[in-house]
């Protein structure tokens, strides 16, 4: 009879980062680099948040610092998880009238504003739906598509984190206060140890916003970083990639 082995030989070499407000330890095999929803809707002039009227003029060094993030930690064996955030293009997995979302959705609410945007804000396919050109994931990596803000709510990421033994989540992406915040604060009530890297997320709105997301995240769910220091902690240089800080 044939025996099913779900235990894996792990070399646990903890990793101790720099955060605030204190260091925190991980071992590199449990643990993810995830990426929130970084296309062209939330990163790009002429995508959803730009037409809605948040200022995306500043996100240029944080896809860079994204792009040092995920090198460094794809070469320390860390997963690498993307998340992609949207809809079917007849908008039915965003809910109609009655879904909070129909309400709250920026995205939503800008096409009722300009119905000739209609069809092109988070449409699977579509441009502003895409991963900026200069994120690319890569075959050994994980994307899992999400249709809300969070992104452990109906999507298999839990279970695939689960099954690969990943305790330790690192966030990059944008937006700071909602995507990333909503990811990291689900992942800390199902004991996940969330970190988020300061000068790789960037926020919808005023940049008072991402320091509320950060001064949250780290009083009450998790840790807070940047991407020198992990790149530090993962042993690699990380000045060649580096651009720009936040907060
Ligand atoms: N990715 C995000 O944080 N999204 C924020 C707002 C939205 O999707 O409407």
């Amino acid at each position: 009879m044939n025996t099913v082995n779900c235990t894996t030989t792990r070399h646990l070499n903890n990793v101790v980062l720099t955060a605030e407000p204190e260091a925190i330890a991980f071992p590199p095999e449990q643990t993810a680099l995830i990426v929130v929803d970084m296309q062209n809707a939330y990163a790009t002039p002429g995508g959803y948040l730009d037409l809605a009227g948040f200022d995306v003029s500043a996100t240029r060094p944080v896809i860079a610092n994204i792009k040092t993030a995920v090198a460094a930690a794809r070469q320390a064996g860390i997963k690498i998880i993307w998340l992609q955030n949207g809809w079917d293009d007849q908008y039915a997995e965003a809910g109609d009238a009655g879904s909070p979302n129909f309400h709250k959705s920026n995205a939503l609410k800008t096409m009722r504003r300009q119905p000739e945007l209609q069809g092109r804000l988070l449409a699977k396919g579509g441009w502003d739906y895409a991963l900026v050109d200069e994120l690319v994931p890569q075959p050994e990596d994980i994307l899992i598509p999400k249709i809300r803000y969070s992104g452990f709510y109906n999507t298999p990421l839990d279970s695939m984190l689960r099954s690969r033994g990943i305790r330790h989540l690192i966030f990059t992406g944008i937006a700071t206060n909602v995507c990333v915040e909503s990811t990291l604060r689900d992942g800390f009530f199902l004991e996940y140890f969330g970190i988020v890297l300061k000068d790789a997320t960037y926020q919808a709105g005023p940049p008072s916003a991402h320091d509320a997301a950060l001064f949250n995240i780290r009083t009450f769910f998790g840790w807070v970083s940047d991407v020198s220091s992990l790149c530090s902690a993962l042993g690699q240089t990380s000045a060649a990639g580096l651009t720009g800080t936040a907060a």
